[in-house]
């Protein structure tokens, strides 16, 4: 018994008890809650600070810092190991990420201090301890600017964004934003490569232009108006000017907007470093199919309310003609650069033979061009079709094309009608694609054929000037 009163076998018993025990606490799980407790106790002596972050400021523009904690955050191995998180699949296969939950709180630690978050609905709350408020607050909040940048900088995933109708009074979040991975780049796009490398150097010239523009006074965005045809690859050109760029996409259905105010608070709550993107302004101008004034549109052309905040922003405008549009909203300034999208001609078409079924050049290539020559013409996107369903046979594909043209394409080179399918109605390929068929309907060839008529069959050779680039003055500024 005397054993029992040895000092060290009672400290061996000791060890062993406090051993066993965090054994117990650790694959019980039960070490988190004594955690949590001795938190809570900790707190009880100390006075904490919050300082919320929230996601709008007060004139409803997104707050950049909420976007950058947010980032911040995601990336803390504190969001995998805290109570709750939601997983999303990544990019690569097998890749999970956690993403913070609404009310989740993460904790973080820096400088020696023990920070706190709190995702609360549209806020994200730090909570700091008082005593270390002022040696750590400022280097912390840099801490994260530098780190949220460098990731965004790492996997810049572009976003397309879509308005939805606002319900009530609850204007905010509203717009939907889904990956933005459309594959078109300048590369793919079958344009005159003279025009691809001024729109190249204006948008370069303008990211480097910051200063100058502010300089002046100005908002620093830049405004193009791509007009044309249907399928001549104007949406096209917008994708593969927000992959150019790395910007996100914002796309405004004008249709979803209820008043003036309503566009305004969706370009407030679009961020930097996007492309703003209103598709078939002219139609909306023309049918007033929105309820958005034409000085709404002005308004927001001009990007008025964006200037406090000095963001890049690139605002694109699509027209299937500019003719019937009011010169106000086509004056330098609003619009910088007008593109103008032909239907395709023969290099066009070498382009897309290249690309399409790997042709740089065929026997058939000679007859093919005399047809363009002769004024006939289809839409880049016809012809990329009957090259598509004829993939297999370059020669295939090169004869429904020759046949495309010489019937439904007849003179629309020429005389530059069928500007819009709603216009000669939708040209629908009908019919067999292969066997050198490639057949289009009779609607677009019908249309044509009166329009001949009212116009005595007048063929212009070629006349038709290919994708110009009018750089309103202010080009010069950008650079
Ligand atoms: N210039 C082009 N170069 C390469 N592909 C093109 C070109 N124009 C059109 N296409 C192809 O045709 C299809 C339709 O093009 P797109 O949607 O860009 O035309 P659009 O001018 O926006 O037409 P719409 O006015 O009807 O919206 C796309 O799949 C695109 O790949
Ligand atoms: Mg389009």
């Amino acid at each position: 018994m005397t054993i029992l009163y040895n000092p060290f076998f009672l400290l061996f018993i000791t060890f062993v008890f406090l051993f066993l025990f965090r054994v117990v606490l650790i694959k019980t799980g039960l070490i988190f809650t004594v955690k949590k407790k001795w938190r809570l106790f900790e707190d009880c002596f100390h006075v904490y600070q919050l300082f919320k972050v929230p996601k709008f400021n007060e004139s409803m523009q997104r707050n950049q810092l909420y976007h950058k904690v947010f980032v911040y955050l995601n990336s803390l191995t504190s969001v995998e190991d805290s109570d709750f998180t939601n997983l999303f699949t990544g990019k690569k296969p097998n890749e999970i990420l956690p993403r913070l939950d609404p009310n989740q709180i993460i904790e973080d630690d820096f400088l020696g201090a023990k920070i706190l978050w709190i995702n609360e609905d549209n806020n994200l709350v730090l909570k700091i301890r008082k005593a270390d408020k002022r040696r750590v607050l400022r280097p912390y909040v840099q801490h994260i600017h530098s780190i949220s940048d460098d990731l965004d900088e790492k996997k810049r995933d572009l976003k397309l964004y879509m308005n939805v109708v606002g319900h009530g009074d609850d204007q905010k979040g509203r717009w939907r934003c889904v990956p933005f991975t459309h594959p078109s780049t300048f590369e793919t796009i079958a344009m005159e490569s003279d025009l691809k490398n001024k729109v190249k150097s204006d948008l370069e010239s303008f990211l480097k232009a910051k200063q100058y523009y502010h300089r002046l006074g100005r908002v620093w965005k830049r405004s193009y108006l791509l007009y044309g045809p249907s399928g001549t690859g104007k949406s096209s050109f917008i994708a593969a000017l927000a992959n150019f760029l790395s910007y996100d996409v914002y796309d405004i259905d004008l249709s979803k907007v209820s008043d003036d105010s309503d566009l305004k608070l969706l370009l407030l709550q679009s961020s930097a470093k996007s492309v703003i993107v209103i598709e078939d302004l002219d139609r909306y101008l023309s049918e007033k199919s929105t309820a958005v004034s034409l000085s709404g549109i002005l308004n927001f052309m001009d990007g008025m309310l964006t200037s406090s905040c000095g963001e890049e922003r690139v605002m694109v405008f699509t027209m299937n003609g500019k003719d019937h549009v009011d010169q106000a909203v086509l004056r330098p300034g609003r619009i910088d650069v007008h593109i103008h999208f032909p239907l395709c001609d023969f290099t066009a078409f070498k382009t897309l033979a290249n690309s399409y079924l790997g042709l740089k050049d065929h026997k058939l290539f000679p007859q093919v061009e005399e047809i363009f020559q002769n004024g006939s013409s289809l839409s880049p996107a016809e012809i990329g079709e009957l090259m598509i369903a004829n993939r297999n046979s370059p020669s295939r594909a090169l004869k429904s094309v020759i046949h495309a043209l010489q019937t439904d394409g007849d003179g629309r080179g020429a005389l530059n009608i069928g500007r819009r399918s709603t216009e000669n109605g939708p040209r629908k390929l009908s019919g067999e694609m292969g066997e050198g068929s490639g057949v289009f309907g009779k609607e677009g060839a019908n249309a044509v054929k009166e329009f001949k008529k009212l116009y005595g069959l007048l063929r212009v050779k070629s006349s038709r000037k290919s994708q110009s680039f009018d750089l309103n003055g202010d080009q010069k500024e950008g650079g």
